[in-house]
């Protein structure tokens, strides 16, 4: 089920390097939000920090609150293992388990949650994906072959089907489709139109036209300069932003004046 994030007063740090400042805003559920901004101002790191990846770096950590529907994702009896299983990620490159099937790929995540199904029960889980990846007519008859045997699209696609697998209320996208060929890109923004129904989607992107395409909010992040923190200068409507924006920092970047 889709979730609301409200994020607000976050800090976000690598050791004593304050890497993004002060961000306040709330993520609407169905939708999908990008994230966009300049190389360094820290939409990577902010995405991290909504799943609790931030922390896996050594002497990472963040203050202030983020909060998905009622529940404080930073609280004392909250598990990261638990908050990352019920916001899932997909990466730059997709990272399918090369050496393991296309079936065994999809159900890692639950593997890993030692979830124990029935063969039919799994079978369904794996079709099911698949098809809500947009997947399943191109790998139907191969499920068995590895992973890595797949276009870079289709195994975009496959990250994308183990991610919804464990059934998470938010997809976190980092540049999911940076790697990718037009007609994949294509293929990946629809498929983000389509799994919007279901999940909150908040993607980080370079790309100003994808940004404009598939998402209804838009956040921009800047930095003033190198050694400085990172910061959402602004957040409003994909249409707002992209028509105009409240800030001239945002207008130049979009036009492609800076960044
Ligand atoms: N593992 C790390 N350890 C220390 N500093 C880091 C680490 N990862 C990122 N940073 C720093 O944090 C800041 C924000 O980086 P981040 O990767 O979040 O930016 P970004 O906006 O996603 O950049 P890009 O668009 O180039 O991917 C940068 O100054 C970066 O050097």
């Amino acid at each position: 089920m889709a979730k609301r994030i409200e994020v607000s007063d976050l800090n976000i740090y690598y050791g004593n390097f304050l890497a993004v400042e002060g961000v306040n805003v709330s993520i609407e559920p169905r939708s999908i939000t990008a994230l966009i901004g300049p190389s360094g101002c820290g939409k990577s790191t902010f995405l991290r920090s909504l799943n609790r990846m931030h922390e896996v770096i050594p002497g990472a950590r963040v203050e202030g609150k983020v909060v998905m529907d009622g529940q404080d994702l930073y609280g004392a009896d909250t598990d990261p293992v638990d908050v990352r299983r019920q916001i899932g990620m997909v990466f730059q490159r997709p990272n399918p388990f090369p050496t393991m099937s296309i079936y065994d790929n999809v159900i890692a995540g639950n593997r890993l949650n030692n979830k124990r199904m029935k063969k039919a029960e799994t079978d369904e889980l794996v079709e099911r994906s698949l098809r809500g990846a947009n997947l399943w007519d191109e790998v139907k008859d191969r499920l068995g072959r590895p992973g890595s045997g797949l276009s870079g699209g289709q195994q975009q696609r496959l990250c994308i089907a183990r991610a919804i697998a464990v059934e998470p209320d938010v997809l976190l996208m980092d540049e999911p489709c940076s790697a990718l060929d037009p007609i994949s890109t294509l293929a990946i923004e629809d498929l983000m139109t389509e799994l919007k129904e279901r999940f909150t989607i908040v993607i980080v992107t370079h790309n100003m036209q994808q940004a404009a395409r598939v998402s209804q909010s838009t956040g921009f992040f800047n930095l003033n300069g190198v050694g400085q923190p990172g910061r959402l200068i602004e957040f409003n409507p994909t249409e707002k932003i992209f028509s105009n924006p409240d800030q001239k920092a945002t207008e130049d970047y979009i036009s492609g004046r800076f960044g």
